[in-house]
């Protein structure tokens, strides 16, 4: 097999695999070009998961190359700008198509720098051409107000872009977190430089090259590597009109008071740990199968994981004993195989902070139904891949580390509930609250209106925005949907320039919403 050292050269995935792929191109991005960074704090690098190998090292950007990517980004804001929402739409359009047209290449460039099983990176990638894709459609019908003021005078507003803006990523979503954060600032006229987590440097470059490709003026869309040090560059550089970060909630406090000193307004996509509630009415596979996917996706690295899964108890043995049959089947291995449905963790120490998760939860009383061990794959490749064995917890209290705060690993906790208003008050009294989950017939309930509403508890959001309340709403009659069962309520926010918070409610019924996205079952059940 061919070692992969430039993948722009060849499209293909094909010829990727596991244990093969490193990067000796740099990994900055600047005025149109991969560059090496002009300055630089020390060295980072990125790894394998799948395999513990090492395929990039790269330099932390210094203060230099942050005030260089800064200075390109506002000569390119000075031409994009004038640019009417049009023009910029057809940039966006074609930066989607070639997305489109390299999924599977980019698909597998994630997965071998995330660790993410290829089938869940080909949906991420999907995400994220449809992302500039909406933005795209946004760009030309964005336009100001006329407000008629007495005597026949009038007033009228202009939506301006901000300038050089900032976006900051984790690593559990890399190219998907650049595109959501990239795509409405180029739509609304804006510069940005992307600095990725150093765990995950590779997929933005794509990206970059993407939009040059697409038309974007050279400098408009900047990446910087480096972890927290280039970050604050960032935010504190007093050129930058605005930070958006995806991270966790300490980091984005500090995001936030340092974005405050230069009065920039932030946009933060934090931490959560979400309830999933289980309702003994509900369609068992369908609620199963949704208890799985919110637990174990990206190795249950998601920001919005129904992670506090309330069961009714009535069908708490039934439901546990059909999650536990299908989580010890879920074929965890080579993340680049189409059958694998779970990959190694992204590192070492995140897996060992996983797995002192599970022995905590022990200590506390919480009996571990499966999992929560180290894996080591049959394939001599994988020997020094961070895996671990999917988790059921149950007899798990509210009281209990793994029920108060984010794993963000492939640990699901049970906690059982009675009534309807005990769990509605359990899955509201968290300060980590991002989504929520509900499985119900729902149409079939009449439920009191105070009663629907799970509130946020954070002002944390999903997706550049979204993700804070979830709300069992009601809306068309029972005769309409019949045999509608599952209700699951994500959130986006429409993010424009002044980055307001809407939130987004999507209503999944069976055959319909999430499930459109065709995912294969999980578990191979
Ligand atoms: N809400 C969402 O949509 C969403 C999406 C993905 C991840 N997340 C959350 O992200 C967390 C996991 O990601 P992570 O470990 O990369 O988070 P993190 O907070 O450690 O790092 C996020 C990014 O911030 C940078 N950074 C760290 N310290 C900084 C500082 N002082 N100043 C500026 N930048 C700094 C990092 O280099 C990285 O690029 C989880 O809590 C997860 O829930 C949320
Ligand atoms: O990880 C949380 C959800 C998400 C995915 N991409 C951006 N946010």
């Amino acid at each position: 097999m061919l070692s992969r050292t430039v993948w722009a050269l060849c499209p293909a995935s094909a010829i990727m695999s596991t244990g093969t792929f490193v990067v000796s191109q740099p990994l900055n991005y600047r005025g149109g070009a991969r560059v090496n960074p002009a300055d630089g704090s020390g060295t980072e690098k990125a790894f394998e998961p799948a395999t513990g190998r090492v395929i990039a090292t790269f330099t932390c950007s210094g203060e230099k190359e942050v005030n260089l990517a800064v200075e390109d980004a506002r000569a390119a804001f000075r031409t994009w700008k004038k640019k009417s929402g049009m023009e910029r739409c057809r940039v966006l359009l074609e930066a989607a198509r070639i997305i489109r047209e390299r999924k599977d290449e980019i698909a597998a460039v994630e997965t071998i720098n995330n660790g993410k099983s290829v089938f869940e990176a080909r949906l991420d990638i999907d995400t994220s051409w449809q992302c500039l894709e909406y933005y795209a459609g946004l760009a030309g019908s964005l336009a100001g107000e006329h407000i008629q003021l007495p005597g026949g005078s009038f007033g009228y507003t202009r939506r301006e872009p901000l300038g050089v803006c900032v976006g900051i990523g984790a690593w559990n979503y890399p190219f998907q977190i650049a595109c959501w954060k990239s795509a409405p600032a180029l739509a609304c006229g804006n510069a940005m430089i992307f600095k990725p987590s150093p765990f995950t440097p590779v997929s933005a470059l794509l990206l970059a090259e993407i939009y040059t490709q697409a038309g974007v003026p050279p400098g408009l869309f900047n990446v910087v590597q480096g972890g927290a040090a280039t970050g604050q560059l960032l935010c504190q550089h007093q050129d930058v009109a605005k930070v958006s970060f995806t991270g966790s909630v300490p980091t984005g406090s500090k995001i936030m008071e340092m974005s405050a000193k230069g009065i920039k307004p932030v946009t933060l996509e934090l931490g959560g740990k979400s309830p999933l509630i289980i309702f003994s009415d509900c369609d068992m596979p369908n609620a199963v199968k949704g208890a799985l996917m919110a637990n174990f996706l990206t190795q249950g690295e998601v920001c919005c994981n129904g992670t506090r899964v309330f069961v009714q108890k009535d069908i708490l043995d039934k439901f546990t004993a059909e999650v536990v049959r299908q989580t010890q089947k879920i074929k965890i291995g080579d993340p680049l195989l189409e059958d694998t449905r779970m990959g190694p963790l992204i590192n070492g120490p995140h897996l060992e902070r996983v797995l002192e998760f599970v022995r905590l939860a022990r200590e506390q009383g919480a009996k571990v139904l499966c999992g929560g061990d180290p894996y080591v794959p049959e394939d001599p490749k994988l020997k020094g891949g961070y895996y671990m064995t999917p988790c059921v917890l149950t007899d798990c209290r509210d009281d209990m580390t793994c029920v108060k705060e984010e794993i963000f690993g492939p640990v699901m906790s049970i906690l059982s509930f009675d009534t309807e208003a005990e769990v509605l008050e359990r899955a509201n009294n968290t300060s980590f609250g991002l989504a929520a989950g509900v499985f119900t017939r729902v149409w079939q309930r009449e439920w009191p209106s105070d009663h629907r509403v799970l509130l946020p508890t954070q002002d944390s959001v999903c997706g550049d925005g979204g993700c804070g309340v979830c709300v069992l709403t009601a809306g068309r009659p029972k005769e309409e949907h019949p045999g509608t069962q599952q209700h699951d309520f994500q959130m986006l926010n429409v993010d424009l320039g002044a980055f307001e918070k809407r939130l987004y409610f999507q209503l999944s019924q069976q055959g319909a919403g999430r499930q459109s996205l065709e995912l294969p079952p999980l578990s191979h059940a």
